[in-house]
């Protein structure tokens, strides 16, 4: 094979892999400006030789011309919305009804995966083989929007998993945000542009992903977190939600280390509290945290009510003031 294949096969895997340092690890591993030069060449490379164009190319987070409308997608497991609780008791009430659905003796205590509820856009990502080849908003649950395009440009969110053994197909369900700081940049740079300006980070992470033309998504610093999982063929479903979450890691999706496995209505409940101290210096916005039943057979046997799942509850903090930027 020619050695300008083996270049672009080199100059892709090392782009890769400083994407993943950079926003899966949140460690950068190269300095900017030596990591566009590397792209470039690439992407010059890729010009040449248009048969290295591949879907999981690196070049491919630049977007492409602008789509005349969004797609449909009808999901093949809906995404739910969760249940909210806001006072203490709304916690132990809940733990009471998840213990009464199991069945479980008095003296034993329910395992929680803990996690926190980010302010954002709910996606589906589905990986075939491997390969991202489509992501879907959540839309009303059951349909979302085609964001493929816009998706790609998501640095954040691996174009290919991290492993020899890909499932045949996995829907990995997270959340798109903006971070403060990329928000507070953003809103300057509009007014700037004398352009409207965002109300907050979550209508910024989607009026960037809403973009028919991703080359301006491109432009906008989005983050994901994986949380949720929808159809997988080809593997076993892990165990557990975070042995879920432990195994999203490994495939190279970003998961949100601000997450614990607790026992108990007081395990919940000092879960909440220690985020509660922690979330003005977090470096996004989130509106709760999230109790999940960890065990995946207790989910199971739990089921769902209506939209929300019996297994699941969202803790809302108490709605502040409006933010002081
Ligand atoms: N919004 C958010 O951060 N979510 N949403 C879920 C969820 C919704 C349905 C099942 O799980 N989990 C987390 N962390």
């Amino acid at each position: 094979a020619a050695e300008w294949r083996l270049r672009a096969a080199w100059l892709a895997t090392e782009l890769n892999r400083h994407n993943h340092s950079y926003y899966v690890l949140d460690n950068p591993s190269i300095p900017d400006a030596e990591y566009d030069l590397l792209f470039r060449e690439l992407q010059a490379l890729e010009q040449a030789h248009p048969e290295l164009n591949t879907p999981d190319s690196p070049t491919q987070r630049v977007g492409a011309a602008p789509l005349p409308q969004f797609e449909q997608v009808t999901h093949s497991i809906p995404m739910l919305s969760l249940g909210n609780g806001f006072e203490d008791n709304d916690i132990v009430e809940f733990d009471r009804r998840v213990r009464d659905g199991l069945d479980t003796q008095v003296d034993s205590e329910i395992e929680y995966a803990a996690e926190l509820k980010f302010d954002g856009l709910a996606i589906n990502l589905r990986y075939e083989d491997g390969v991202l080849v489509q992501a879907a908003t959540r839309g009303d649950g059951t349909t979302g929007e085609n964001v493929t395009s816009n998706i790609r440009t998501v640095r954040a969110i691996p174009l290919r998993l991290h492993t020899k053994q890909p499932p045949k197909v996995l829907d990995v369900r997270g959340e798109v945000l903006m971070f403060k700081e990329d928000f507070a940049r953003l809103n300057a740079r509009q007014r700037e542009a004398e352009m409207k300006e965002f109300a907050n980070p979550r209508n910024a992470a989607a009026g960037s992903l809403r973009q028919l033309d991703s080359r301006i998504t491109a432009q906008r610093i989005l983050r994901f977190f994986a949380y949720g999982i929808g159809t997988l063929e080809g593997a076993a479903m892990p165990a557990s939600h975070s042995a879920l979450l432990d195994w999203y890691s490994e495939l190279g999706l970003p998961v949100c280390k601000e997450r614990s496995v607790v026992k108990g209505a007081a395990g919940l409940l000092e879960f909440f509290r220690g985020i509660g101290s922690k979330r003005p210096q977090l470096p996004y916005e989130i509106d709760g945290v999230v109790y999940k039943v960890n065990r995946l057979l207790q989910q199971q046997t739990l089921g769902f009510v209506s939209r929300a799942p019996r297994f699941a509850l969202a803790h809302k903090f108490p709605a502040e003031e409006a933010t002081t930027q």
